[in-house]
């Protein structure tokens, strides 16, 4: 067993020596990310929000100051501490399952067994590979078993781990996963269509090009109509 597996199932068991403020819902999520080998790449420091921000700023000072510009312009002085503050409390805050959305998912009293579909999710992560902004939508449908989930949670779950650096095939399947966990189904689609601006602004150079990622449970990878339905 991976070093990583041990800590999520001790977690998943509610130990509360490591990180006591997550949710059950958080815990779950991350217990299930890490036995599929889709958990984003990370090492426990034990730093602290505050520590966090004073590390990156400290470092974020060296950066500005490698580039030659003045920090003590008025315009410049201020901006290792504002990238530390959106590192830490904006564009990466998905790192931290402390934020994690609180996720209401009801008893499916109402036998609802047509597929719940919302779309045009508006998405904006970042390239884990160059650190600039990734840029998009997101579809997510699910066809309810048990539970169904309130509709802004989709959205503040797309929103959780779009906050990360990423890859848009993990962030995809990221959401599936953690979607499949929380709704007791695997019954689930996502699909991301995005611009990427490691390509687009820089590199290549491409302003015009999409890349399209779907990741496909259940019914929706067995069951052609239903894949169809979803992809239309
Ligand atoms: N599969 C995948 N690749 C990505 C994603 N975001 C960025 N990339 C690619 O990651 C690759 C990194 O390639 P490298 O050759 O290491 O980096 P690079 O020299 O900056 O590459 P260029 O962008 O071609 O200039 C590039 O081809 C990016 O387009 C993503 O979400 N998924
Ligand atoms: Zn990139």
């Amino acid at each position: 067993m991976t070093v990583a597996l041990k800590a999520a199932e001790t977690l998943s068991r509610g130990t509360r020596t490591e990180v006591p403020e997550l949710s059950e819902a958080a815990r779950e999520v991350r217990y299930a990310l890490i036995t599929a080998g889709l958990e984003t790449p990370l090492i426990e420091n034990n730093l602290s929000r505050d520590q966090k921000y004073d590390r990156i700023r400290s470092a974020m000072t060296d950066v500005v100051e490698a580039l030659g510009l003045d920090l003590r312009d008025d315009s410049l002085c201020e901006t290792p501490h504002r990238i530390a503050k959106m590192y830490v409390d904006e564009i990466f805050s998905g790192l931290d399952y402390s934020t994690f959305p609180k996720i209401t998912a009801i008893d499916n009293k109402m036998g609802v067994d047509e597929m719940v579909r919302v779309s045009d999710i508006s998405l904006t992560s970042t390239c884990e590979h160059h650190f600039i902004t990734i840029d998009g939508v997101a579809t997510v449908a699910y066809i309810p078993a048990k539970k169904v989930i309130g509709l802004s949670k989709i959205n503040r779950l797309v929103r959780f781990f779009a906050q990360r650096p990423q890859v848009q095939e993990r962030l995809t399947r990221q959401i599936l996963v953690a979607l499949q966990t929380l709704l007791g189904t695997e019954d689930v689609a996502v699909s991301i269509n995005a611009a990427h601006y490691c390509v687009k602004a820089r590199g290549v150079m491409d302003s015009t090009s999409a890349t399209q990622t779907t990741a496909l449970g259940g019914a929706f990878r067995s069951d052609a109509k239903t894949r169809a339905e979803f992809l239309r």
